[in-house]
């Protein structure tokens, strides 16, 4: 199906990728068959080499020049009239991919609580799926921050010599314990919403809502918060980050379900890169690409030092840092740096 593009010359599509062939998961569990939502831009050239692939983070969708259109779009760093740019929906996100609301064949009911847990490999898995199925057979770069790059380095490894480049911003190669905790204060407040147990969409929407507040505080750092929600008068209550975080939980409910949310924020949290391999250095080593990870200083949720680690052990590694006060969301919001450290990468590369 072709969409209209918001550029005339620009060739988008979105489409959903049935498997029907069963996904083994990491933790014995099967998919018996599923789907992948995905969007492409631009067109693949003549010798096949123009390939983009974005991973998207924890809520997003396969709409990459939406929420990325500071760095994807025409005159953009990654210019569809140059590329060809896909993004799928990761399996367990809402947009199109298969998830707990989606039937299970075996019972022809939604699995719903049952939905299995899966890991980045399994997603990796799922993309590579719909990689051999658009047959594309080597991909130029591949990008993505936070889950996006978790799954991305899990990608890279399975990819060895079909990928050049991995450029994985705001991530790490094993989730550490801190994440962990924040994830997990975040399934009780979705836990402790009544509804939550119950066989519907909106099933622990406004436990969702705490869910999304607490995460922004990890998302941000408190100097953008003293920048942009400090209260001017003396006041005793009705404070401006109060509203902006009800607002910020409200926003994710009304476009997210607390069942995807519980399972990505699962598969964020059994991440490791060296699972089955080693360890994380081992497996950081075996990754052929180029890989360009990128830090943000103000990132207290995945440390810049988790950053730096995965520039440090893969074979060709490289560090950049976004000096931003955004916290650990700079990677979706600072546009000019990050194509300044793009265009360097890259430069590099030919000399
Ligand atoms: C269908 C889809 O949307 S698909 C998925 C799109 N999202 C993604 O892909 C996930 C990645 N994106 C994100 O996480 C975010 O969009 C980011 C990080 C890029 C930017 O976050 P934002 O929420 O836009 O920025 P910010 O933290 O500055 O908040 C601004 C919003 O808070 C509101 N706000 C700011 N201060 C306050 C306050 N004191 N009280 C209430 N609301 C406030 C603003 O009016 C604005 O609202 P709007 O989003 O309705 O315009
Ligand atoms: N803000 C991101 C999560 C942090 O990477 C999202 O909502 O997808």
């Amino acid at each position: 199906m072709n969409l209209k593009s918001q550029y005339a010359s620009i060739t988008m599509t979105q489409d959903i990728f049935h498997s029907s062939l069963p996904l083994h998961l990491e933790s014995g569990e099967i998919l018996p068959e599923f789907d992948l939502g995905y969007t492409t831009y631009g067109q693949l050239n003549a010798d096949k080499s123009n390939v983009i692939w974005v991973i998207h983070a924890l809520t997003g969708d396969s709409n990459a020049q939406e929420w990325w259109n500071g760095l994807i779009g025409e005159d953009k760093f990654f210019d569809p009239s140059n590329h060809f740019i896909i993004c799928a929906n990761l399996l367990g996100s809402c947009y199109g991919s298969t998830q707990p609301f989606s039937e299970n064949p075996i019972t022809g009911k939604p699995y719903y609580y049952k939905f299995p847990q899966m890991t980045t490999r399994d997603l990796a898995q799922g993309l590579e799926r719909l990689r051999i199925h658009l047959k594309i057979e080597y991909i130029h770069s591949l990008i993505g921050g936070s889950l996006g790059g978790q799954v991305g380095l899990e990608w890279a490894y399975l990819l060895e010599n079909k990928l050049k480049n991995a450029i994985i911003l705001a991530s790490t190669a094993k989730t550490k314990p801190w994440v962990i905790g924040f994830n997990e204060t975040q399934r009780m407040a979705i836990e402790s919403d009544c509804t939550w147990g119950e066989f519907h969409e909106r099933a622990g929407q406004k436990g969702l809502e705490t869910a999304r507040a607490i995460a922004m505080l990890t998302y941000r750092h408190p100097l953008d918060l003293e920048t942009k929600q400090s209260d001017q008068s003396n006041k005793l209550d009705d404070f401006r980050a109060a509203s902006y975080l009800r607002y910020q939980g409200q926003k994710l409910a009304k476009r997210f379900n607390a069942l995807s949310y519980w399972t990505l924020s699962k598969t964020m949290d059994c991440h490791d890169l060296g699972r089955n391999r080693g360890g994380s250095e081992e497996a950081l080593s075996k990754i052929l690409a180029n890989v360009l990870a990128i830090g943000v200083n103000s990132d207290l949720l995945f440390l810049p030092s988790e950053s730096q680690f995965i520039s440090q052990h893969v074979s060709r590694g490289t560090y950049k840092e976004i000096s931003s006060n955004a916290g650990h969301d700079a990677f979706l919001i600072e546009f000019e740096q990050l194509s300044y450290i793009l265009k360097s990468f890259y430069l590099q590369q030919k000399n």
